[in-house]
């Protein structure tokens, strides 16, 4: 066939894809006002996470999964932006990692709020001023995010999904490396690319920044400047990657939750978030999470907080693979609160990689 013959096909296929498209946008937007009705949440974490994981075991190529699940992340983007006038809050300024996570999971569709701080995010979910919030909470390299955990302490929030963005940081400037002088840069991001900038800036001065997007306004204003940040960040504040792939653990990835008002249903593949605080006993934390031995529930994670409430007492901030909806989850967590002064639970969601 000649190139024009393909274009005519392709011609014949879009009209077809247009067609399904709006086909599918019609029950899209039943389906809301279905919700709408019985107050339901439009976005559907868990229902996406079907979409996606079906679509992509019915793909068999050329296009691949990751391809197809950008193109499918859009379709969706659409659809719960014809659903509802969606507000989606995130930590700012525009094009940090945190921004990059939240169009990872909403698509381009929606509108995006960047917010000053983390509490600021908290505040305008609980609100109801924006209708989700984007926030980080850990990085493979450099550990929690503490003010994240902390806010859990006071709020509502659930959590009700979670994005794992793995981060590649990029040296920026508009200088070659050999004339740079100062090098701006997020303590985080700095911690996660430490080995690399004393390898190859040994002798920089290093000003620390209030975030990657920061770095990178600060880098292009001035003389023999470099930032250290993520390509959203080079795009939009038109700088040149000088190097790409600089953070020291090829595996760095951090991961960010979605805060909303409303819980997410099982997926059959969920974790579950919790914050405890245990009785001033010996042997208190022991014995309460010997309920998830029992229960034979694989715990992820376990971090511990100052509680800010009383000298030296912790709250514990765990994660564990179910959902609470699940008996067995439920009947350990049961078992967990006789030994606590408290148990919260902060969301159970999908567990998308
Ligand atoms: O199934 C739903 O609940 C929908 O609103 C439809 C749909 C989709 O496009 O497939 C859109 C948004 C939701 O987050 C999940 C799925």
């Amino acid at each position: 066939m000649h190139i024009q013959e393909h274009r005519k096909a392709i011609d014949r296929i879009d009209q077809q894809i247009v067609k399904l498209l709006n086909e599918r946008t019609r029950h899209v937007l039943a389906i809301g006002e279905l919700k709408r009705k019985a107050g339901q949440e439009v976005y559907a974490p868990h229902r996406e996470q079907a979409v996606l994981q079906r679509v992509c075991r019915l793909n068999k190529g050329p296009i691949t999964n990751e391809q197809l699940r950008a193109i499918y992340r859009e379709i969706m983007s659409s659809a719960l932006a014809l659903e509802k006038t969606l507000i989606v809050a995130y930590l700012g300024p525009e094009a940090t990692f945190t921004h990059q996570a939240a169009i990872q999971r909403f698509g381009s569709s929606l509108q995006y709020v960047p917010l000053k701080t983390i509490a600021d995010v908290f505040h305008e979910v609980s609100k109801g001023r924006a209708d989700y919030g984007v926030v980080p909470v850990e990085n493979s390299t450099e550990g929690v995010v503490t003010h994240t955990l902390d806010m859990f302490v006071d709020s509502d929030l659930k959590i009700v999904s979670q994005i794992v963005l793995p981060i590649q940081h990029c040296l920026l400037s508009r200088y070659p490396k050999d004339k740079i002088r100062r090098l701006y840069a997020h303590p985080q991001s700095l911690g996660q690319c430490r080995a690399w900038v004393q390898a190859n800036l040994p002798r920089v001065e290093i000003i620390e920044t209030s975030s990657n997007a920061r770095s990178a306004e600060l880098a292009r204003k001035t003389p023999y400047a470099a930032a250290i940040a993520g390509e959203l960040a080079a795009e939009k504040y038109g700088l040149p990657i000088l190097e790409r792939d600089i953070q020291d653990n090829a595996a760095n990835a951090t991961r960010f939750l979605v805060l909303g008002r409303q819980s997410t249903p099982p997926t059959g593949n969920d974790r579950t978030s919790l914050m405890i605080s245990v009785m001033h006993r010996v042997g208190a934390l022991h014995s309460a999470l010997a309920a998830f031995r029992r229960y034979r529930i694989n715990m992820t994670k376990i971090e511990s907080r100052p509680s800010r409430r009383k000298a030296w007492e912790y709250f514990f901030f765990i994660d564990v693979e179910g959902h609470v909806e699940e008996p067995r989850l439920a009947r350990a967590l049961k078992m967990l609160a006789e030994h606590c002064n408290f148990v919260k639970v902060l969301g159970s969601y999908p567990n998308t990689e």
